[in-house]
């Protein structure tokens, strides 16, 4: 449904600021019906590949197909294809319900009894059957995104592009709008993109997407991905982590990497494992552990692990597998 080729996308640079690779010879194919989550830390070009994607933004170089169809050359036709949720609400929160999907198939030329077939039909996949009068500036956040999905679905799009649709959400309102984006999948064969800082929200999905700096680090099945990493991650909370990994590194010859406030070591020499290792630390170091847990890897770790492994890849004269903070 998206072939995406070879994409680099540059900011021209200005005056005071110099010209930005936000995309960088990125190649993805994301199949029909799979539901994909692309995730990456802040400044990864998630955005910017999602505004090229609906058709807002032009990329320096590349290709882009929806489902066959060429996006630069042929945008109108693509962009039939699709349905967009994005990050900020576009709908009319003084307006009802029934006004914001009113007006959004009447620019579609659906009116009368086809716009009412079309919206029984999009109202199917929400909770918003009964609040077709209310408006949606009185609705929870949680009702309001569907809107937004309604609106969508009254074009029958078959490709559905959200970006950060669950941000702001309550857990229960993120499961039931993930639950709907599920059911599209399975039942309507709906190809589903949509961006996520929430790797919760990836563990049941067809395929997870990694980026950092404009290029795609992994493209896999959740479970692939949580494979990658073979045994348990060891993760210490420690007062003062630069100083805990030096001397991993010196005494142990271990690499942790750095996550914030945390080490992590997903990696370990032959004969040691998590468990062994927590014991070692605690006993030589115990003075720079705040806390310290053996866990199972998740896809958080996995994502954790990759971004790390490429910035250790990129900086010159480095030891491998030390990092800074993320
Ligand atoms: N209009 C712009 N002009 C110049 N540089 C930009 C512009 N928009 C984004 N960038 C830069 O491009 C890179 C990718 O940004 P982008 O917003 O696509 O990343 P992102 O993964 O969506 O980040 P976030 O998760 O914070 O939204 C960053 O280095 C960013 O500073």
């Amino acid at each position: 449904m998206i072939r995406i080729e070879d994409l680099t996308h540059v900011y021209p640079g200005g005056r005071r600021q110099s010209p930005r690779t936000a995309v960088s010879d990125l190649t993805l194919h994301v199949p029909d019906g799979r539901f994909t989550i692309l995730s990456g830390p802040n400044g990864s070009g998630k955005s910017t590949l999602f505004r090229i994607l609906c058709g807002l933004a032009r990329p320096s170089r590349g290709r882009v197909l929806i489902g066959g169809r060429d996006l630069l050359a042929d945008p109108a036709s693509a962009r039939a294809l699709m349905g967009v949720v994005f990050q900020s609400p576009a709908v009319d929160k003084h307006l009802s319900v029934q006004e914001n999907l009113m007006i959004h198939g009447a620019l579609y030329g659906l009116k009368g009894s086809a716009f009412r077939a079309r919206l029984d039909e999009a109202l199917a996949w929400t909770d918003l059957t009964g609040r077709l009068g209310d408006r949606v500036d009185t609705l929870s956040g949680g009702l309001a995104r569907q809107v937004e999905l309604a609106k969508c679905l009254l074009t029958r799009p078959r490709l559905l592009l959200l970006d950060e649709p669950t941000t702001g959400l309550d857990p229960a309102s993120r499961r039931s709008f993930l639950s709907a984006l599920t059911r599209l999948r399975r039942e309507r064969g709906m190809t589903v993109l949509m961006t996520s800082h929430i790797f919760s929200e990836a563990e049941d999905v067809d395929s997870v997407a990694i980026m950092a700096e404009g290029r795609l680090l992994a493209y896999d099945t959740p479970q692939a991905l949580r494979a990658r990493l073979s045994g348990d991650v060891l993760v210490i909370d420690s007062p003062e982590p630069d100083t805990l990994a030096a001397r991993l590194r010196d005494d142990m010859g271990l690499g942790a990497i750095r996550h914030g406030d945390e080490l992590r070591v997903d990696e370990f020499p032959s004969g040691i494992d998590a468990v062994v290792l927590l014991e070692r630390v605690l006993a030589g170091y115990r003075d720079l552990v705040r806390g310290i847990t053996v866990k199972q890897p998740a896809l958080e770790d996995v994502f954790i692990h990759v971004t790390a492994e490429a910035r250790a890849a990129r900086r010159v004269g480095a030891p491998e597998s030390q990092e800074t903070a993320a």
